[in-house]
């Protein structure tokens, strides 16, 4: 198994906000971190990430317990794209460059430039890759943090509502991509998701959070209005259009 978090508890400041948290990712598979906001749902991705420590419970990559590898182990082989991205005085191109350094012994190679090169070609960013960072748009920096991510190619990537500075055709193919790439390079990835439709067009399991705990993990198809109605109270139907399953609110 790629991950596995096994009856994990976060605290803040000895207020439990996280309680008896399961669940499993395979290679190869895409799951969604799902729930109203302040439920928790970065921070069990910042406990995935190593960055937060569980109170009790435990996070296992390929069955090693994050908080017993190496700085340098968790920087190659995992990705976390932030909420809050960060800018800097670097061009595009080296932003999405540096994430090839947890793999650079001693210098650069040819192989890492055509990674980059490659990345940014799929995104789209050839025409900002000389802009600097600092001076992005929302959605153009997003998509610089997703690039260097993907560069990065780890085996577990965790993103943290990647989507949600983007418009609407870069959101499906951003989606797409990860998808696609996650289905190609065999990684896992999880990501904390607002949309639930993009969510349930592109994932393959969906977390639901509620009051602390898993509501429910399902496949797209077999999330039913209950359990959104009862995770986020709102009532909602579900319909099938034109293949894809779309969540509307009966407001
Ligand atoms: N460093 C911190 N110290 C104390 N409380 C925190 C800290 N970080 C987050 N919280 C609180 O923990 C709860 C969960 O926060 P978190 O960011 O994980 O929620 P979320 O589900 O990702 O929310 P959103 O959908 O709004 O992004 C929130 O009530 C938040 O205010």
């Amino acid at each position: 198994m790629m991950l596995r978090v096994n009856g994990l508890h976060f605290s803040y400041n000895r207020q439990l906000l996280l309680r008896g948290i399961d669940f499993s990712l395979e290679r190869g598979q895409l799951l969604a971190i799902l729930g109203p906001n302040g439920v928790g749902k970065t921070t069990l991705l910042k406990c995935i990430n190593a960055m937060h420590r569980p109170a009790k419970g435990a996070v296992l990559v390929e069955e090693r317990d994050i908080l017993s590898l190496r700085s340098a182990v968790i920087a190659r082989d995992i990705a976390y794209v932030s909420q809050k991205n960060e800018t800097s005085r670097l061009k595009v191109f080296d932003a999405v460059l540096m994430g090839r350094t947890p793999h650079i012994r001693w210098h650069m190679k040819e192989a890492d430039r055509n990674r980059a090169e490659t990345v940014i070609h799929a995104m789209g960013l050839e025409p900002l890759s000389m802009r600097y960072v600092d001076t992005l748009s929302g959605g153009e920096l997003q998509k610089v943090c997703i690039a260097r991510a993907l560069v990065q190619e780890p085996s577990l990537l965790l993103l943290d509502e990647p989507t949600s500075a983007l418009d609407l055709k870069n959101q499906v193919e951003i989606m797409a991509l990860i998808r696609r790439i996650v289905k190609e390079q065999r990684i896992a990835a999880v990501m904390t998701m607002h949309d639930l439709n993009m969510a349930l067009r592109y994932v393959d399991q969906t977390l639901f959070l509620k009051d602390g705990v898993i509501h429910a993990i399902a496949a797209p198809d077999e999330v039913s209005p209950a359990v959104i109605e009862q995770v986020y109270g709102l009532p909602v139907c579900i319909h099938q259009l034109e293949g894809q399953p779309v969540v509307l609110p009966r407001t």
